[in-house]
């Protein structure tokens, strides 16, 4: 495959070298100074995009626009998830998302679930999660607490949402959801520096606590992940997710 990459900081450098090992070719980088073009984009057979909350939406739309399938492994952005759908319907687009493209987190997403499934009838215990990221880090909470987040406010009636509680708040971008209300989950979000990414979800009642826990060592799992759903999205068409690409529904 010839491969845009839509952002090259932490990920797209690291999502080059797992192309290359697997005999694709990295034709374009789009970054903050040198932004998606049309040159750029000429023969590609996929773009993938680790750029930034506030950039990913507008590459998105050029993408699509010029009819690439597009890679998004950019967080920060739910809240326009509809209106993106709309689009790649549309124009007949073709894309994957995920919050995380790890195969790891993944069958982690669907551990969540189950134990939630699991925990919901028994009300003395109370489930929460926290995130931990490295200092860089533009989005709080992280996407993929978002979506372990989600995973277990389905199964449990009394949940109505979640909520974003931090420490060390001053150094944390300030979530769109950083009020609690009752019935939400608490999704705690913490920032040290060199962390990849490290999601813990407990269960705690006076008695004791249950927990699972997902460490990133290394952001090699992420950027494997974006590569395998660029190879897996040639010649489809529609919005897909990870679970899809790993046939995890
Ligand atoms: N879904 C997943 O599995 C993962 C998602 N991420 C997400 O990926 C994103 C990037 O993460 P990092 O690489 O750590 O960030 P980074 O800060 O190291 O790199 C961001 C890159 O985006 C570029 N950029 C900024 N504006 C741009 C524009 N208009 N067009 C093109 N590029 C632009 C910057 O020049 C830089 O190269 C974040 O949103 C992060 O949360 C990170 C790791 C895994
Ligand atoms: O910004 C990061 O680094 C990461 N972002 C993703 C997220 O917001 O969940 C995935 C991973 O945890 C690393």
């Amino acid at each position: 495959m010839k491969v845009v990459l839509v952002g090259y900081g932490k990920m797209g450098k690291e999502i080059e070298k797992i192309l290359i090992s697997r005999g694709h070719e990295v034709i374009g980088k789009a970054t903050d100074v040198n932004p998606l073009n049309k040159e750029m984009i000429a023969n590609a057979d996929a773009a993938i995009d680790f750029s930034t909350p506030t950039s990913v939406l507008e590459n998105i739309d050029f993408l699509l626009a010029h009819n690439i399938p597009a890679i998004v492994g950019t967080t920060g952005w739910n809240s326009s998830y509809d209106k993106v759908k709309t689009s790649v319907d549309e124009k007949n687009g073709a894309l994957v998302h995920a919050s995380n493209f790890s195969i790891g987190v993944n069958l982690f997403f669907k551990l969540n679930e189950q134990l939630s499934k699991l925990m919901e009838p028994y009300n003395e215990y109370t489930p929460s999660i926290t995130e931990i990221h490295h200092t860089e880090k533009l989005d709080a909470p992280s996407g993929t607490a978002i979506t372990l987040a989600n995973g277990i406010i389905q199964n449990y009636s009394q949940l109505e949402d979640w909520y974003c509680a931090s420490e060390n708040s001053a150094t944390i971008p300030q979530s769109e959801k950083n009020t609690k209300k009752e019935n939400q989950l608490k999704i705690e979000a913490v920032r040290e520096p060199d962390v990849k990414g490290t999601h813990l979800i407990e269960y705690k009642s006076n008695i004791d606590t249950l927990s699972i826990q997902h460490e990133a060592h290394n952001r090699t799992g992420f950027a494997l992940g974006a590569v395998i759903a660029a190879e897996w999205i040639q010649n489809k068409k529609g919005i897909f997710t990870m679970k899809d690409v790993l046939q995890l529904s």
